[in-house]
């Protein structure tokens, strides 16, 4: 009997999908310090739960999904339905893994503590990301960040478990449900993105080992705001436009993040005399997006600091962002320092 060796040839006539992630997740689980699966696990549940949310998302117009959901958040701003109903899948989907001891979620005003004494693992989530793009069919996403607890495991959750730094996050990511769905995440070796096909229902490797460009020639900030920016950084708008940078915001932050890491670019969202602290929230969109960026090349900053090594004081704090090639933010950041001297 004649046995033939496999030999894996690229015809045209079947294209070789790339890995899928479940695969990838286990080969990579042995670049974790804690590798017990457990990581492993947890990534694998969300990733679950974003199939669910981006069946929901693609049909928002159809099945009475859109639209407001008729409460307001912690934030003060109006849910929208989708909000709530990620905020659940998402929630489910943790507690069901076993995995996680505790969640912070931009829709819910407290901790949620799932009541798992061997969950070793903390996440903060923003569920919904750009929800005043969902009823006008523009791509939104959702965002996560993964610490683990620091406090003795089966024991009552605290504080210190919470307001942990971002450069201590053991993993982050986002998912962008825009033209195609994807899933983009670090866990501090390096970032990889995976395209979502629908017909299998399975995500595959796409965009192995993302480096951000070191520079970039677009801008994305909310001008609407422009004449409450400080001076230091009108200067520097005023320099992008001399360059005639282009000007490019979706209102997704996850959207206009994901664009500048793969094009180049810079997004900022300021502090302004209203919002001292600008819009964005620390614990579960800055932390997640600067880990991501700063794993591919890329730099965020508050306007003056590291966004990672900010320390937590509360669960929805806001902070200032300039986040994308490290060229931009740098130069972004020497305008506002010029002005402050
Ligand atoms: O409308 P603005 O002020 O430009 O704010 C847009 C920003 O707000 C956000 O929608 C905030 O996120 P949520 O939608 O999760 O609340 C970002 O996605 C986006 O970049
Ligand atoms: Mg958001
Ligand atoms: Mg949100």
């Amino acid at each position: 009997m004649k046995i033939k060796p496999y030999i894996h040839n690229e015809s045209s006539l079947a294209y070789s999908v790339g890995e899928t992630l479940d695969r990838f997740i286990k080969k990579k689980q042995d670049d974790f310090t804690y590798a017990s699966g457990e990581l492993s696990q947890l990534l694998r549940d969300i990733a679950l739960a974003t199939k669910i949310v981006n069946r929901e998302t693609n049909r928002a117009g159809l099945a009475n999904i859109g639209g407001a959901f008729g409460q307001t958040n912690v934030q003060g701003e109006e849910q929208q339905k989708l909000d709530v109903i990620a905020n659940i899948r998402f929630t489910r989907a943790l507690t069901k893994g076993g995995e996680v001891c505790a969640v912070v979620s931009e829709e819910d005003d407290e901790v949620i503590d799932l009541q798992n004494s061997s969950g070793k693992y903390v996440v903060a989530i923003d569920p919904l990301d750009g929800s005043s793009n969902i009823d006008v069919n523009i791509s939104i996403g959702t965002i996560f960040s993964i610490y683990r607890r620091v406090t003795p495991i089966g024991s009552p959750i605290q504080l210190e478990d919470i307001m942990q730094p971002g450069n201590k996050q053991v993993a982050a990511g986002y998912v962008l449900y825009g033209s195609s769905t994807m899933l983009v995440y670090t866990t501090g070796c390096g970032v990889n993105g995976f395209t979502y096909e629908q017909s299998l229902g399975e995500f595959f490797l796409s965009h192995p080992d993302m480096k951000a460009p070191n520079d970039g020639k677009v801008f994305s900030i909310n001008e609407g705001g422009y004449n409450q920016f400080d001076q230091g950084l009108k200067n520097y708008l005023k320099v992008c436009k001399e360059r005639e940078y282009s000007a490019r915001y979706i209102g997704s932050l996850v959207a206009d993040f994901h664009r500048n890491l793969l094009k180049g670019g810079i997004y900022i969202y300021p502090s302004n005399p209203k919002n001292p602290n600008g819009k964005l929230r620390l614990l579960y969109e800055a932390n997640a997006l600067a880990f991501i960026a700063e794993q591919a090349g890329a730099s965020a900053t508050d306007g003056e600091n590291r966004i990672l090594d900010i320390q937590p004081t509360s669960l929805h704090q806001r902070t200032p962002l300039f986040i994308g090639s490290s060229v931009m933010v740098k130069e972004a950041m020497s305008y506002l320092a010029k002005e402050k001297v």
